[in-house]
C-alpha cells in the first residue's frame, strides 16, 4: 500500500488527473476538491512522474489526442479506471481499449466526446430527429486554442445520425454543389457536412440543422464556461469503477 493510500480517509474515492494545467484539468482539480466523496492524490501534467498516479482508484484524462492511449494504457496495466474526456477516438482506437480491457475485469473506462449534460442530450435530441429530415448539417463553434477540428462532439453527432439515416433508408443529404472552392462546404463524416468555426470568446458550441419540405429544425447547446462539464466528468468518476469494460458516450450513466 503507498503513503498516499494509507492516509486516504475510508470512503473517499482516490482521484489523479492528467492534463491538470490544462483549461479543463484545472476545473477538474477543483471539482474533485470540492467533492465530499473524492480526494485528489495526483495532478500531473506533460514531464511529471505519472508514477504518483498509482494511489489512484480513478484518474481523469484531459490530454492530447496524441498522447492519451499510452496513458490509457499506462492506468488499465495498473489496474486503475480512467475517464477519459480527451478527443481523437476512431473506431480503431475504442477496439484498441477493448482489447486491453479484455484481461483486466476489474477495470472500468469512460470515453466521451462530451461531458456536459445538455451537450449529450443535444445529441440525442439530433439522433431522433435524424430519420425525418433529409437534410442535415453540422456547425460546431469553440475556441481558437483547440487543437482538433472537427470537434469529438461533431464527429461523434454526425456518426449517430449517419446511423439513424441508414436504419431509417434515408439516401444521401440532396446537394447540387458542382464548383468548389475546397473546404466551402465543410468536412463530410459519414456522409453529414460538418463545419467547424474557431473564434476567441467561445468556449464550445454546437448546432445541428435538419432540413425538410418547407420547415427546418435547429438543435443547438452552448456551454459558455468550462464548468459546465464537471457534473458529467464527477458523474462518471463516481461510476466508473461498477461499470468494468469500456462505456463511450454519458448516455448510459445518464439512464
Ligand atoms: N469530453 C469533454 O467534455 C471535453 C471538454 C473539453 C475539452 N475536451 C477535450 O479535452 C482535451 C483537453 O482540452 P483542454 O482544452 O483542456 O486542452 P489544454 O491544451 O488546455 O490541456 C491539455 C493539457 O494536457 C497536458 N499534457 C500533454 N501531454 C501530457 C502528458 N503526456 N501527460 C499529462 N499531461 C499532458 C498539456 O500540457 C496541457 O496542460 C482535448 O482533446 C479537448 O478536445 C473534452
Ligand atoms: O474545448 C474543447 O476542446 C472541447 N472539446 C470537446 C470536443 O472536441 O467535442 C468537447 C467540447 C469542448
Amino acid at each position: 500500500m503507498t503513503d498516499e493510500q494509507e492516509k486516504t480517509p475510508a470512503g473517499l474515492v482516490r482521484v489523479g488527473v492528467f492534463g491538470a494545467r490544462g483549461r479543463m484539468g484545472i476545473e477538474v482539480c477543483k471539482a474533485v476538491d470540492a467533492a465530499d466523496d473524492l480526494t485528489l492524490v495526483a495532478s500531473i501534467d506533460q514531464g511529471d512522474d505519472r508514477s504518483a498516479v498509482a494511489a489512484a482508484e480513478v484518474v481523469v484524462d484531459f490530454t492530447t489526442p496524441d498522447v492519451v492511449m499510452d496513458n490509457l494504457q499506462w492506468c488499465i496495466d495498473q489496474g486503475i479506471s480512467v475517464v477519459v474526456g480527451t478527443t481523437g477516438f476512431t473506431e480503431q482506437r475504442l477496439e484498441q481499449v477493448r482489447a486491453w480491457l479484455a484481461g483486466k475485469p476489474d477495470v472500468g473506462v469512460v470515453i466521451a466526446p462530451n461531458f456536459g449534460i445538455g451537450a449529450v442530450l443535444m445529441m440525442q435530441f439530433a439522433a431522433r430527429a435524424a430519420r425525418h429530415f433529409e437534410s442535415v448539417e453540422i456547425i460546431e463553434q469553440h475556441h481558437p486554442g483547440k487543437l482538433d477540428a472537427p470537434s469529438g462532439t461533431a464527429t461523434h453527432t454526425a456518426r449517430q445520425i449517419a446511423q439513424a439515416r441508414a436504419e431509417a433508408g434515408l439516401g444521401p443529404v440532396p446537394d447540387a454543389t458542382r464548383d468548389e472552392v475546397p473546404g466551402a462546404r465543410g468536412a463530410e463524416i459519414d456522409g453529414v457536412r460538418v463545419h467547424a468555426v474557431r473564434a476567441t470568446g467561445l468556449v464550445a458550441h454546437q448546432e445541428v440543422l435538419f432540413g425538410g419540405t418547407g420547415e427546418t429544425l435547429t438543435i443547438r447547446h452552448d456551454s459558455y464556461d468550462r464548468v459546465s462539464f464537471m457534473p458529467g466528468v464527477l458523474l462518471a468518476v463516481r461510476a466508473v469503477r461498477d461499470r468494468p469494460g469500456l462505456t463511450v458516450g454519458l448516455d448510459a450513466l445518464l439512464d
